[in-house]
């Protein structure tokens, strides 16, 4: 017998991680601009991938139409193989696609958990919302926080309660606008680990950064847009030794 190792045949490659959101030949016109220029994009279920570009790139307005907040020009958005293209929003949260978005999504005047009552009405039967509540807030890691009005919490705080309430319809893919932006180091790191959690739990995770500190702390995989287009796409490190993403982009943050 020779040498076993050779004898055996050589590892499958591992099933590839199924589809789960694909845009095909997307495009935003907003007047005579196309913010998204022929977006055509597909990520796996389970990934976690950052989406970065300069200012301007149609990161923000890609997400919008995942969510279906804007009609796409041209082209098809896909989720689990199903043309949603056409779809309302809440339809799309119905089917497993959740935001948070830059721009606060909570209600500052209400208390924590009115906020998450909202959050959740829509997706546990009334006499589950307040232990759905307590499973929410307890696995963002903030349960300590009691239920103090909303705008007494700090920019951090609130920023978690609104993934508590993104997390609320059970996602399958969560679609994060810069979730640490504006946020001190502490509250960065518990940021970080919250979506790495979120992760390892099952959720697919799209999430939007300009902080490359941030994106290399957390992300696996990277597409980069520009003027409204996939640029280049790979993982972190095959971006960060990209040439022309580095003179496009990563040399100016
Ligand atoms: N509702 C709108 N109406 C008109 N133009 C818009 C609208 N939303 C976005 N745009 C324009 O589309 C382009 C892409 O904007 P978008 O916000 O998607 O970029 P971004 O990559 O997210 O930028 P940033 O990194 O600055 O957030 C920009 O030129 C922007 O001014």
């Amino acid at each position: 017998m020779g040498n076993l190792r050779s004898e055996i045949s050589p590892v499958l490659e591992p099933p590839r991680k199924e589809t789960l959101l694909e845009l095909r030949n997307v495009v935003k016109q907003f007047g005579g601009l196309k913010a998204v220029d022929g977006v055509n994009m597909s990520v796996r279920r389970g990934e976690l991938r950052c989406l970065i570009g300069p200012n301007g790139a149609g990161k923000s307005t890609v997400f919008k139409l995942i969510m279906g907040i804007y009609p796409p020009t041209q082209g098809h958005i896909l989720f689990k193989g199903n043309d949603i293209t056409k779809y309302d929003t809440w339809k799309r949260a119905r089917m497993g696609i959740s935001i948070k978005m830059q721009v606060p999504g909570v209600y500052g005047e209400l208390s924590l958990r009115d906020n998450m009552r909202i959050a959740t009405q829509n997706f546990v039967e009334p006499g589950d919302v307040e232990a759905e509540i307590d499973r929410l807030l307890s696995f963002v890691g903030i349960e300590q926080l009691g239920n103090p009005q909303v705008s007494n919490l700090s920019h951090g705080q609130q920023q978690w309660l609104e993934i508590a309430m993104a997390l609320a319809s059970k996602p399958d893919i969560l679609l994060l606008d810069e979730p640490a932006a504006g946020m001190g180091p502490e509250e960065t790191e518990f940021t970080a680990q919250l979506v790495k959690k979120m992760n390892e739990s099952g959720i697919t995770i799209l999430f939007i950064d300009h902080d490359m500190e941030f994106v290399r702390r957390i992300a696996e995989n990277v597409t980069v847009l520009h003027y409204g287009k996939p640029f280049a796409e790979g993982t972190l490190s095959e971006i960060e030794a990209n040439e022309e993403v580095v003179r496009i982009y990563l040399g100016k943050v």
